[in-house]
């Protein structure tokens, strides 16, 4: 059963009836958002799994709460509703409602009306239950009323408000049944006093009797005056400066975030089988992904190459923990005070729940940011391949200052997740952003090559006081080839 018909056939739909009239203009407004995940394919079958009013029904504007079953995927909805739209408002409109309990009334995004925005930080200041609905927050951490809502700019995979530049909610789009990484995870953090990831301070999930709840949003502070770390890097490269003592940052506050994680959360040692396992599952992604991203076939044997040396590598165990699991240099907050914070927990938006919250080995992160230095020095013309490396080596340098571990000196686990990342980086690009193809499609030239002799990276010495983020004796360490 997918995530949201289990969903579906557990939450009060009482009202579904009603919205029924709603659904051929959402089933036409969907595919254009960013954050619809089956952009490109017509929807075939849409179903309201629950519906609430989360103001009184017949109150002007109206704000009703949808989870929405499309195609098997569930979807989360503000809608706004009004006898008609002020001028202000008409960018948010969706449609009119021919039928039903909305006939002839507009309807549209609430999250673009400050009226509803503000009603919902309301909601999410005083806890309890509302329909299928439950809000929560953090009685340590006051929230003041009245603060003004605006919602962020530019495409994301889910839709973030920001209250009186104070706080910021982020609003899950597509959801599931269980606690998402994006609360789980900053929750654990803060509970074990690491500063590197905003600590939630109010939450609100869907209910469904008998079933895990289904996090539909966070509200968390905001970092005002901060830099997204990918900005700041296109501003450097554009400027020719260098990255290297910020990439050194950003790898110790990684590794910062790492230990946290392994300490407060399981941690397993992947053995053999499993560790071949994972190279499998990255082998069958690559096949999936050829068969999408016609650009790919021609590299696909020479890719499989790091797969494959990843399943052959491993008598012993590799460590795995908790991570991040979607980083890239967009999810980093450089703040006022020079030091790196590291945002959106959830991971891969298009990878199942459960997928996503089962332990994976760090560098599956460090992969991530490393990749990211690629699309940061390739977005830049001339391709600036040296300013990349300097930022990769320090990065790497930071991580083993804290840790103790240097991520290259283990090269296989590192080119199979840099493979790994640069091949889903082609199916999202090609989804999502096809100009931007190219980017992956250079790092996937390389990778498909066979493995030149690497020059051996010097033991890290371990930091005064470092930590080490697996509890678990480490795997011994390959001869670099
Ligand atoms: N705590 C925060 N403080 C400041 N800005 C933030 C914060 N959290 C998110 N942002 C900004 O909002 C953007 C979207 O947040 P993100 O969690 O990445 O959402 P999405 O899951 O939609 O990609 C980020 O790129 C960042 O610029
Ligand atoms: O929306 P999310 O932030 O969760 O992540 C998705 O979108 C990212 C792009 O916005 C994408 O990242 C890729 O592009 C970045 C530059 O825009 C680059 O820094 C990353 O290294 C690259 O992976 C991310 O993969 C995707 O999951």
């Amino acid at each position: 059963m997918s995530e949201a018909a289990s969903a579906r056939s557990r939450l009060t739909a009482d009202r579904a009836a009603g919205i029924a009239p709603l659904e051929p203009m959402l089933r036409a407004w969907l595919p254009a958002q960013r954050w619809f995940a089956g952009k490109g394919r017509a929807i075939s079958r849409l179903r309201t799994v629950s519906a609430a009013e989360l103001l009184p029904p017949g109150s002007t504007p109206g704000l009703l709460h949808l989870l929405l079953d499309v195609d098997g995927d569930c979807y989360q909805l503000l809608l706004g509703i009004r006898p008609s739209l002020p001028p202000a408002l008409a960018p948010t409109l969706i449609g009119h409602a021919e039928d039903g309990p909305y006939a002839g009334r507009a309807v549209y995004e609430a999250l673009g009306d400050p009226r509803l925005a503000a009603m919902l930080l309301e909601r999410l200041r005083s806890p309890g239950a509302l329909g299928p609905l439950r809000f929560d927050r953090d009685p340590a951490t006051p929230i003041p009323a009245g603060l003004t809502p605006r919602p962020i700019s530019g495409e994301q995979t889910n839709s973030s408000l920001i209250y009186g530049d104070s706080f910021i909610l982020k609003v899950f789009r597509r959801v599931g049944p269980g606690v998402n990484p994006d609360l789980e995870l900053p929750r654990a953090l803060a509970a074990a006093g690491c500063t590197r990831v905003p600590a939630p301070v109010a939450w609100y999930e869907a209910e469904p009797p008998g079933s895990e709840p289904l996090t539909l949003g966070v509200l968390q502070p905001y970092l005002r005056g901060s830099d997204d770390g990918w900005q700041l890097a296109l501003r450097r490269l554009g400027a020719g400066a260098d990255f290297a003592a910020e990439a050194h940052a950003l790898g110790r506050a990684t590794a910062e975030v790492h230990s946290a994680l392994a300490s407060a959360l399981p941690t397993v040692a992947l053995g053999p089988e499993q560790t071949a396992r994972l190279a499998a599952g990255m082998t069958a992604r690559l096949a999936a992904t050829a068969r999408e991203v016609a650009a790919l076939r021609p590299y696909e044997a020479g890719l499989r190459g790091a797969f494959d040396a990843l399943a052959a590598s491993r008598g012993a165990g590799v460590p795995a923990q908790r991570i991040h699991g979607d980083l890239h240099l967009g999810q980093t907050l450089r703040t006022l005070d020079g030091s790196w914070s590291l945002i959106d927990f959830e991971g891969e938006p298009a990878r199942p729940l459960a997928d996503r919250r089962r332990p994976e080995p760090a560098v599956r992160d460090i992969a991530g940011i490393l990749r990211s230095f690629d699309y940061a020095a390739r977005s830049h013309r001339p391709f600036a391949p040296a300013w990349a490396d300097d930022c990769r080596a320090a990065f790497c340098e930071g991580y083993a200052r804290t840790t103790g571990r240097d991520p290259r000196e283990d090269p296989v686990l590192l080119r199979a997740y840099e493979t790994d990342k640069a091949v889903y980086e082609a199916r999202y690009e090609s989804r999502h952003r096809p100009d931007w193809l190219h980017v992956p499609m250079a790092a996937i030239r390389r990778l498909s090559e066979p493995v030149r002799p690497a020059h051996r990276v010097p033991p890290t010495p371990s930091a005064p006081g470092s930590i080490s983020p697996h509890p678990h004796p480490k795997p011994p360490r390959r001869p670099l080839a």
